[in-house]
């Protein structure tokens, strides 16, 4: 990926005309550099601050698109063109009549009146969004979701819409194999396919992202939904159960809706017309969808028109020219990149001859993660597969035959048995069960969301039986994956009757850990459900008394990638073995939280060189100790130019303020844009009363930030009186 000995590359500028889109393709091993100098644009819906230099890496596909025309500066891309025809005035026009359901769902959450002329609207548009999209694959189904959540976060208007993703095959926030849920509270960026929905937060000694996401996670385990429909259905379920349980706990978030992103099977051909119909109705009824979107397909959306059309509004939206077809190396590669950046994040070099840029606003070495490996025994876990790992469909059984083995049904697997092909496999950490006994049931572990994952891997496959004497668990970065349910263990999708017997494996980890646990010397935080230290009791009772602790993809080597990925996950062996021996141990200044408050910040601006093909700030100079003391002055620590260096001793708390007013700035300005924007389609958004009295408020809030500079000014004089 390093592009550093390459010669330096001739900065290039192009000007966008209003309405056009840069498109650009990246080839393996390359990374782009965008500035923008002048004007607005944006990609996908998340705006570009001027002067901030983006880096796109792991073969990112995207477009730049300028409302209002624009002026970039850019490295070498493998693959660009402009294009004036796009798709966005209709994706503009689609947020807009969104945007209208969620302000006349937010007033009669609210118990105030409907805008005039609106009190005989269809009731069904006064619900707040709830958006199933569809289409074939590449349509750009994904990116007219990440489009619809980004101009939502943008209005101004304080919404964090829910994002959804039931494509297991996407890996969205987590790894491939999972479904998914976010709340979306600033713009998801686009930088690399492995982080399509932009990234989730991680528990690792790092930085606090400000962009990161705390999802709810199930796994699924497979990237095909044909491989088990049944628990395709179930974890959907699981989803909107927690999405609606959301909902009820905080009603005013319920007004900024719910976005969901489908598979492309929901819509092919070649999927059985009741398999695709059945986990469409899944989402609709779980989510409670009341509005389809249908990204450019005449007869799929005909047929939700026929399905759904009495109570659902089913709209046909314009397909986008600029959606790469994306071929089946191309997904096993992205795949690939999906997990490895699961566990160790991103190691991005700029083009030769740049010095600094963001990785979707973020410094690349805070997006750097150093997992450590951890040796677990296998009596301490209790590991299942759900359903066997080959199973013929039920049309496949002869006649009057009924399966032995549900596809649902939790399986133990006996690491240490031959064929229980663990190595390689990539297993779910799940949170744990219900504490009380009189809650549990047979299937719960389907119901249990995702705390973590695990990468198994060994570091001699020669033989099986050594394999598995070495096997550790692998590199595995804890996300701090959120539960949105009030109820303890997540989704209760199913409470079925209580299980009449506790689990064996239960009750046989629970003896095994009992009698292993004194010599448990190196054992293990990373895979406990709770992420507490074995060495504590609690522990190590924790992972014994949890049925399902772990829970491996049905079939682990086809878990995570699509048929053939064998040779993908051995090259991600290789990979991972290569990273992983030995792990650096965190050293307390990987413990960098009070970079929360640096100058990386992209809402900050500061540190930009005037161009991105001139010295700033390199890599080197953040990842090494401190500068010399002459150097330091140098460095501008405020944006403040009246701010004595001495009183550096208090940055953290002036940053605190600089970041404060950076977001009311960034906030204003973006409500601003978008106003503009607004009016640039035709629409007045002054109009609206609902707005007006939106624009009061951000004018308190503009002299609120007044107010709060003017104070902070004068509170810095004194403190600087004092000083001398
Ligand atoms: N206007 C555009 N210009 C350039 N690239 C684009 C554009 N729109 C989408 N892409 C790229 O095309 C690829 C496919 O888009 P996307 O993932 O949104 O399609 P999809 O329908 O969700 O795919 P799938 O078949 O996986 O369901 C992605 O790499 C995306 O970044």
């Amino acid at each position: 990926m390093s592009e550093g000995n390459s010669p330096p590359q001739r900065p290039r500028e192009w000007t966008l005309e209003p309405e056009t889109e840069y498109r650009f393709e990246l080839d393996p091993d390359t990374t782009l550099a965008i500035k923008l100098i002048k004007g607005r644009a944006e990609i996908f819906g998340a705006e570009l601050i001027e002067g901030k230099i983006y880096l796109f890496t792991q073969e990112c596909k995207a477009a730049l698109y300028t409302w209002h025309g624009c002026t970039i500066e850019m490295s070498q891309p493998s693959t660009e063109y402009v294009s004036e025809e796009t798709p966005m005035s209709a994706y503009g026009n689609v947020h807009i009549a969104l945007e209208q359901m969620r302000v006349r769902a937010l007033s009669k959450i609210r118990g105030s009146p409907l805008p005039p002329g609106q009190d005989n609207v269809d009731p069904k548009l006064t619900e707040p969004p709830r958006v199933l999209i569809l289409g074939p694959e590449n349509a750009g189904k994904t990116t007219v979701a990440k489009i619809l959540a980004n101009y939502t976060v943008r209005a101004g208007q304080g919404w964090s819409p829910l994002l959804a993703n039931v494509d297991p095959s996407e890996g969205a926030w987590a790894v491939p194999g999972s479904l998914s849920v976010t709340a979306v509270k600033s713009s998801i960026p686009t930088f690399s396919p492995a982080t399509p929905l932009g990234f989730s937060a991680t528990s690792a000694p790092v930085v606090i992202s400000s962009h990161a996401h705390k999802p709810l996670v199930y796994w699924y385990g497979h990237n095909d939904t044909k491989r088990n429909p049944l628990l395709m259905d179930r974890l959907i379920r699981n989803l909107g159960e927690n999405v609606n349980d959301r909902f009820d706990m905080y009603p005013e978030s319920k007004a900024a809706g719910v976005i969901v992103d489908t598979p492309a099977s929901f819509a092919s051909n070649s999927s059985p017309p009741e398999h695709r119909q059945k986990l469409i109705k899944a989402c609709v009824d779980a989510f409670r969808i009341n509005v389809i979107l249908v990204v450019g397909h005449e007869k799929l959306n005909v047929e939700m028109q026929r399905a759904y059309g009495s109570y659902i509004s089913v709209v046909k939206i314009p397909k986008s020219g600029g959606v790469v077809e994306l071929d089946h190396s191309y997904r096993e590669r992205v795949q690939k990149y999906q997990l490895h950046t699961y566990m160790y994040g991103f190691a991005a070099q700029p083009p030769a001859g740049v010095t600094a840029g963001t990785l979707g606003g973020e410094a690349p070495p805070d997006l750097v993660l150093s997992p450590s490996s951890t040796r677990i025994k296998f009596g301490e876990l209790s590991i299942y597969r759900i359903g066997t790992e080959t199973m013929a469909p039920s049309s496949a059984l002869p006649v009057g035959a009924a399966r032995v083995m549900s596809e649902m049904q939790p399986v133990p697997v006996n690491p240490g048995a031959p064929g229980s092909a663990l190595i390689n496999a990539v297993v779910a950490v799940l949170a744990p069960h219900s504490a009380d006994e009189n809650e549990r049931y047979d299937e719960e572990l389907l119901d249990l969301p995702v705390t973590s994952f695990v990468y198994m891997w060994s570091r001699r496959t020669s033989t099986m039986s050594s394999a598995f004497r070495r096997l550790v668990t692998a590199p595995s970065s804890r996300r701090a994956y959120s539960v949105f349910s009030s109820k303890s263990g997540g989704g209760r999708y199913f409470n079925s009757a209580k299980s009449k017997a506790p689990a064996v494996v239960a009750a046989k980890a629970k003896s095994d850990t009992a009698s292993s646990s004194k010599d448990a010397s190196s054992s293990t935080s990373t895979a406990s459900p709770d992420g507490t230290s074995p060495n504590d009791p609690s522990a190590s009772r924790t992972v014994a008394d949890t049925p399902g602790v772990v829970e491996p993809p049905s079939s682990p080597r086809t878990a995570v990638a699509s048929p053939g990925a064998d040779q993908q996950l051995a090259d991600s062996v290789d990979d991972l073995a290569a990273y992983a021996a030995p792990h650096p141990t965190p050293s307390s200044s990987d413990f960098k939280l009070h970079q929360f408050f640096s100058l990386h910040r992209p809402l900050l601006l500061l540190n930009n060189p005037p161009s991105m093909f001139t010295p700033g700030p390199s890599f080197q100079a953040i990842l090494s100790g401190p500068k010399p003391a002459q150097a330091q002055e140098k460095v501008p620590i405020s944006v403040f130019d009246d701010y004595p260096t001495e009183a550096h001793l208090d940055a953290d708390a002036i940053a605190a303020r600089q970041l404060g007013r950076a977001l009311a700035m960034s906030r204003l300005g973006s409500a601003t844009a978008w106003e503009t924007t607004l009016k640039h389609l035709g629409l007045d958004p002054a109009k609206e009363p609902e707005r007006v009295e939106l624009q009061g408020q951000m004018d308190k809030d503009w002299e609120d930030v007044q107010i709060l500079l003017d104070s902070t000014k004068r509170k810095r004089r004194k403190k600087m009186k004092k000083h001398k």
